[in-house]
């Protein structure tokens, strides 16, 4: 014997009772032996409260939500029935209705609502639903009887929560289901004392029904149907990657249930469970997926960890002080005062230090469990032995739950590896002595963020999502976006790493979507719909969606947002970014953001400051960690003055020179910055920084190659109309050289601490005389290269270039989140 129960929403429309009609439909043909158990339709039962409580109050308006009410049903009816039959199901809904009716006049005219005719108004609800769904089936040629519970189920008169007589009730039963061998449709939640009073079940009352009807026929399972996929591993509202479990024990159940997981409520489902009932639990709009099965057998799993589930909303109470040591019976006085005021504990720690013990409550709870104690323990806290109560509030508590936790080492490992990368401070910990689940509590603005991570953690360590921030999309951040969005699905299938772009911003616009923005759009149309661009709100909206792994890649060259790298490394966001500002400004604040990221363990990487795509500052960086001594640095570093002194001939204009370079994107966006040295003056000077010396940009000394007029251009037009007047400068330049078989070299160099760039000319023996296009040349001269200097040489600007660099930084911040769990 099977007992289904449908709750309120998937009897919550016509749509949803015809669904349930297709289920029994199929089942009858299978399963002979079957009862139904039905809610009321969804949301009745709390409109029938409330219409009550209108009443009681004497206002005339539970009239209008009656008709509601009424309309709902009729409609149900219009809809399920067909037309020759409407007529003779409404009679019998309106005899209902009448009933309800008659009992409002009476509470209305009474100005009184007791618990007993609220127990006989909410009873309504599933008599209605059971009788509608009971036509529509034998309409459907499905051979099915109503079962009023309240026949069969006897319980005492406690109204709201009333007490079973199972003796009674099981005997009922059994007579009811031999008196008939097909199919009952039940009513849920409701039964009757002995003197035919209605009566309701309390919370999860249908599953109580269920549960109650199971165990009296000792069914073989209960299958609950509801609305989602069974029990999942976290609440998919706030973790869109959660997934059904197939099999979890009762425990595991009750756990996942008592900490937020709505889908079952296992204390109403005990009379079952004793008897060792299976439950599955169901999806009404996806039957054909196998949904939870919860049974007192422990499977093998994958997974240690079955769930994570949370409460919301706690307050955190701490009862401390020098009187606590080792002295006995203060915990029994002080739960002891908490139970009298009828205080809910929902967790406890307590260190071995004894100096405190800490415990969550409800936060409506909060002011009395203060009060509780300070009355119980008042001699303690006036002789200063006890110090007042200390309140935390706006916490969440985040519970990691399941049976192998136990015989499974490193759970906790992974447990704070997950809260501690994403920078989530842990408040408390507790874990039960059945290590069935281990609870933390954190701040309420990190409930998402940790649920997210611990989900990543223990249900998806082979795969990593990685949260994207894109400030600055023109020339390299476009590129950035164009080679992500043909890689996305190559790094998700084999590198088991999602890259999710969840804001973008430029100078004008701003959108953000934590779901990931769908970047197979371009990104005019990515941003056309999006609010003016804000600095402020960007990093501040950042802050707020407080996602995991998350990752700034800051593709601007721009000031204003460098102002935010500290804040952001502190909000636990990693920074990727070409912008070579944040390091070549004062070395005390280069120093304070490599300190940030530090303190927080995030990463701070910028790789295409200098030599764009090609490895310069991480192989410096080795060199150093590795114990090796710079000695000197030599190099072109400038992409575009490399360009140019390459490009630029006897007969050539000068201006054209730079034109395109700027058009092949090798400049900066204003080409100044090249051509007066500043670029290649912040490249030395933070390879000299890398190298570890403590370098101020004043120490730098730069030869500008600009005349004062190109220099003061209010634009970058204007500047290249200025520069076309000065060809013949260049001009003269270049035929010396040429004539001395030598070239123009605009070089930075290192040399103990004192850095320098300008224009040098070199000659064919010279290592840098061989040069093409954007090609940057970097030598290294430490103790370990002394004779022969460690070079690096490449293409050091342009697009496609410094994008993948950005873009191989990116990813390898993925596989490093990645291998955390590995
Ligand atoms: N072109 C190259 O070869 C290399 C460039 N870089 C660096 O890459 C960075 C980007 O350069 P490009 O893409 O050529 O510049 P770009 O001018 O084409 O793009 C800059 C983007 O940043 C946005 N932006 C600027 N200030 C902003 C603000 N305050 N708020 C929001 N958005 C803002 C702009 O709207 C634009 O989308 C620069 O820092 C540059 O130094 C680094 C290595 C090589
Ligand atoms: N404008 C820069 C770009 C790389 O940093 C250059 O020309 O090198
Ligand atoms: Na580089």
């Amino acid at each position: 014997m099977k007992i289904l129960k449908f709750g309120g929403t998937s009897v919550g429309s016509c749509a949803a009772i015809k669904q349930v009609g297709c289920i029994l439909k199929d089942y009858v043909e299978k399963e002979p032996a079957m009862a139904v158990v039905v809610s009321a339709m969804r949301g009745v039962t709390n409109m029938l409260i409330q219409v009550g409580t209108l009443a009681a109050s004497n206002d005339e308006g539970y009239k209008e939500l009656l008709r509601d009410l009424e309309e709902t049903h009729f409609q149900t009816v219009r809809d399920l029935i067909r037309v020759q039959e409407q007529s003779r199901v409404i009679a019998k809904v309106k005899m209902l209705l009448n009933e309800v009716e008659e009992l409002l006049h009476g509470v209305f005219l009474l100005k009184e609502l007791s618990p007993r005719s609220l127990d006989l108004l909410q009873s309504f609800g599933e008599r209605l639903s059971a009788l509608i769904i009971t036509q529509y089936l034998q309409q459907e040629g499905i051979d099915v009887k109503m079962l009023d519970a309240r026949e069969v189920i006897r319980t005492d008169a406690s109204f709201g929560s009333a007490k079973i007589d199972f003796e009674y009730t099981n005997q009922a039963i059994t007579e009811a289901f031999n008196a008939y061998k097909g199919l009952y449709i039940i009513t849920g939640f409701i039964a009757s004392t002995a003197k035919c009073e209605t009566t309701t079940l309390g919370r999860g009352g249908s599953d109580y029904t269920a549960s109650v009807i199971g165990a009296a026929l000792n069914a073989e399972v209960i299958e609950i149907w509801t609305d989602v996929d069974g029990v999942m591993t976290a609440d998919p509202k706030e973790v869109k990657t959660a997934f059904s479990l197939d099999i979890i024990t009762y425990e595991e159940a009750m756990e996942l249930s008592h900490f937020g997981a709505k889908v079952i409520y296992p204390p109403t489902l005990q009379p079952a469970l004793k008897r060792d009932i299976p439950l599955r639990i169901k999806n009404t709009f996806h039957p054909e997926f196998n949904g939870t099965l919860v049974s007192s057998k422990s499977q093998e799993s994958q997974y240690p960890v079955k769930g994570i589930s949370s409460i919301k909303d706690i307050a955190f109470v701490s009862v401390s002080g020098s009187g606590m040591i080792g002295v006995p019976g203060v915990s029994s006085r002080l739960f002891g005062a908490l139970a009298r005021k009828q205080i809910n504990v929902i967790l406890i720690t307590q260190a071995s230090s004894e100096h405190s013990i800490c415990f969550a409550v409800m936060p409506e709870q909060a002011a009395l469990a203060k009060e509780a104690i300070e009355e119980e323990f008042a001699y303690e806290i006036a002789s200063e032995k006890i110090n007042r109560v200390h309140i935390d509030e706006h916490l969440a508590i985040v519970a990691i739950i399941g049976e192998n936790m136990k015989s499974t080492p490193g759970i906790s490992g992974t447990l704070f590896t997950a809260l501690g990368v994403n920078g989530i401070n842990v408040v408390a910990i507790a874990q039960g002595s059945s290590e069935l689940n281990v609870s933390v509590v954190v701040a309420q603005k990190d409930l998402g963020k940790a649920l997210n991570a611990l989900h990543e953690g223990f249900f998806l360590s082979d795969k990593v999502t990685v949260n994207l921030y894109m400030l600055g999309v023109g020339l390299i951040g476009g590129t950035l976006l164009d080679q992500m969005r043909k890689q996305l699905s190559y790094l998700e299938q084999e590198h088991a790493l999602k890259l999710n772009v969840v804001a973008m911003a430029n100078t004008k616009k701003m959108v953000f979507d934590a779901n990931g923005l769908d970047i197979s759009q371009t990104k005019v149309d990515l941003l056309e719909d999006g609010a003016l661009s804000d600095l402020n709100h960007f990093v501040e909206r950042m802050k707020e969606m407080n996602l995991p792994n998350s990752v700034l890649v800051d593709c601007t060259s721009s000031e204003e947002a460098i102002v935010h790298y500290e804040e952001v490394l502190q909000s636990s966001i990693s920074i990727v970014t070409p912008n070579k500002l944040a390091n070549s400004g004062s070395y005390a604040d280069y120093q304070k953001l490599q300190k940030t990221a530090r303190e927080h363990g995030v990463h701070f990487l910028y790789e295409t400051n200098v030599g764009a795509g090609l490895p310069v500052i991480s192989p410096l960086q080795d060199l150093k960690k590795s114990g090796d001594r710079i000695l000197k640095i030599e190099g072109i570093l400038s992409g575009t003055l490399s360009y140019i002194f390459n490009t630029f001939r006897p007969g050539v204009k000068f201006s054209e020179v730079v034109r395109e370079a700027k058009a092949k994107g090798y400049t900066e966006p204003d080409p100044r910055d090249d051509l007066n040295g500043m670029d290649v003056a912040r490249k030395i000077l933070i390879l000299s920084r890398e190298a570890g010396f403590e370098l101020e940009p004043a120490d730098v000394q730069v030869e500008n190659i600009l005349p004062e007029a190109c220099i003061n251009a209010a634009t970058v037009e204007e500047f290249l109309v200025e520069l076309d007047k000065a060809n013949d400068q260049f001009e003269q330049m270049i035929i010396e050289a040429h004539e001395q078989r030598q070239a123009l070299r605009f070089i930075a160099s290192l040399e103990g601490n004192k850095a320098t760039v300008g224009l040098r000319v070199v000659d064919t023996s010279h290592p840098f005389y061989f040069l093409s296009g954007s090609d940057n040349i970097i030598a290294f001269t430490t103790d370990r290269y002394k004779e022969c200097p460690l070079v690096i040489k490449g293409p050091g600007a342009g697009a496609e270039v410094t994008a993948a660099g950005v873009f191989a930084e990116i990813i390898s911040i993925g596989k490093y989140m990645t291998s955390r769990w590995r």
